[in-house]
Order: C-alpha cells, then sequence, then structure tokens
C-alpha cells in the first residue's frame, strides 16, 4: 500500500525536531515545509490554541495537497490571567525573539511570589477537505526568576518542572518528551496511528471520489 504523506505543518525548528522524533519510526512519510516551495504565512488569529492548531493544519494541508499535521501551543501563567496564552510566539511584539519574550515575561513577574503556569499544545491533524483530529495536553510547573539550562526553546529555560527538579531546558530530549505538554500529545497521537492512517485513507479516498463527483459528501465548513 502506498505510503501517506504528512506534512509537518510549524514553522518552528524547536517543535518541528520534537514531532518529528516522535514520529519517526511510524508508517508514514514525514516532510516539513522545506520541502515544498514557499507558501503564505497562516495568521493565527484564533482566540484559542485549538482555533489556531485547526487554521494551521487546515490551511497546509489545503494548499500542499496532502494531509498536514500543526501545533499551536503556549505558555499559560496564573497570576497573569493566563497570559501569554494563544500570543506566546510574539508576547515582546511581532517577531520577537525567545531571549526578548523570555524578558518580557521575568518582567511581568518580578516581585510576584505565585508563579505558577502551565504549557497547552494542541495538535490537529487535518486533510485537504478540512476534516480533522485534534489532540491536546498541558504540563504544570513554575517560572523561575531566571533562566536555567541551554537546551529545548522558547520558554523552556524559564520553565522548572518540580516532579523531576529541572527546566526544560535542563532536561533531554527524551526526558522532556516523556512529560511535556506536546510529548502527552504526541504520545496519544502515536498509539491510535494505525487507526489514524485509516481515517486518512478513508477521507482522502472520499475527497478523490467527490472530486471525480462519485459521491456527494458534505465538506465541513471552511473559514
Ligand atoms: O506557529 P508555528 O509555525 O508552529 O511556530 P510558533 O513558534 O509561532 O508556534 P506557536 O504559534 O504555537 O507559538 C507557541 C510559542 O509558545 C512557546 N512554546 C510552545 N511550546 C514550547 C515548548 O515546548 N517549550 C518552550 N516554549 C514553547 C514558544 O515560544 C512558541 O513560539
Ligand atoms: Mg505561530
Amino acid at each position: 500500500m502506498e505510503r501517506i504523506i504528512l506534512v509537518v505543518a510549524t514553522r518552528n525548528k524547536g517543535k518541528s525536531r520534537e514531532i518529528r522524533n516522535a514520529l519517526n519510526g511510524c508508517p508514514v512519510d514525514i516532510k516539513d515545509l522545506n520541502d515544498f516551495g514557499p507558501i503564505p504565512e497562516v495568521e493565527e488569529d484564533g482566540d484559542t490554541f485549538d482555533d489556531n492548531a485547526y487554521k494551521k493544519a487546515h490551511f497546509t494541508a489545503k494548499v500542499l495537497g496532502v494531509p498536514a499535521l500543526a501545533d499551536d501551543s503556549g505558555l499559560e501563567v496564573e497570576a497573569l490571567g493566563g497570559a501569554p496564552g494563544v500570543y506566546s510566539s510574539r508576547y515582546a511584539g511581532p517577531g520577537a525573539t525567545d531571549s526578548e519574550n523570555n524578558a518580557k515575561l521575568l518582567e511581568a513577574l518580578r516581585g510576584r511570589n505565585d508563579r505558577k503556569a502551565r504549557f497547552v499544545c494542541v495538535l490537529s491533524l487535518a486533510v485537504p477537505m478540512g476534516y480533522a483530529l485534534t489532540y491536546e495536553a498541558a504540563c504544570e510547573g513554575i517560572i523561575l526568576e531566571a533562566p536555567r539550562g541551554d537546551g529545548g526553546f522558547g520558554y523552556d529555560p524559564l520553565f522548572y518542572y518540580p516532579p523531576l527538579k529541572k527546566t526544560f531546558a535542563e532536561m533531554t530530549p527524551e526526558e522532556k518528551f516523556s512529560v511535556s505538554h506536546r510529548g502527552k500529545a504526541l504520545k496519544e497521537l502515536q498509539e491510535e496511528f494505525d487507526k489514524v492512517m485509516v481515517w486518512v485513507r478513508q477521507r482522502l479516498e472520499e475527497e478523490r471520489r467527490w472530486r471525480l463527483g462519485e459521491m456527494c459528501v458534505e465538506a465541513p465548513n471552511d473559514e
């Protein structure tokens, strides 16, 4: 049987590495956005991780004509009312670097004792016609007063995970995968991967027949 192509729809190298490592060995041909010509960026204007994950996955699947897996994730800090949340990648402004975002977070929490936070990850796997599967997970921790460790990406050096007494940036990739928001969501996807591939094949077949006018299926609402 022909292998399914799955494109990992992220421009974040840290995320891409974690997702590709997790799916390595799964019966699918993993591609990333660099394997295709340049495609426009999606505007991440949804109010929730869920909305943005679906938007990125569906847009990419539609443009490239192959199933796509997107990740929308971020950090929710309790004392900041859940900020930076869906704005995590641009907390310090459009195009902000990880260190600018981290500096802004430290500033926002300066002098605060309540430093509880959680990382959230929503994965959306969409086919070109718009059907999608969703996986979601979170991981709770504490925001430190200064960065520790040089692994990982994003807010990892500030995110301390008490059960392992390490920040995400001090963990090996395997340790981070075993406890992180993205690791947990990816494990759920891995566990039912065979079923997911059956579902994808069915949707692609429906789509093919639908294009040929052989059947009348209702496409889900497109945004
Ligand atoms: O949209 P794509 O192209 O996937 O890449 P992005 O970096 O813009 O990703 P998001 O829109 O989902 O923003 C998520 C931000 O949250 C942060 N983040 C998410 N997961 C993280 C993790 O595992 N460790 C550290 N920071 C993380 C990081 O700053 C990301 O830029
Ligand atoms: Mg983004």
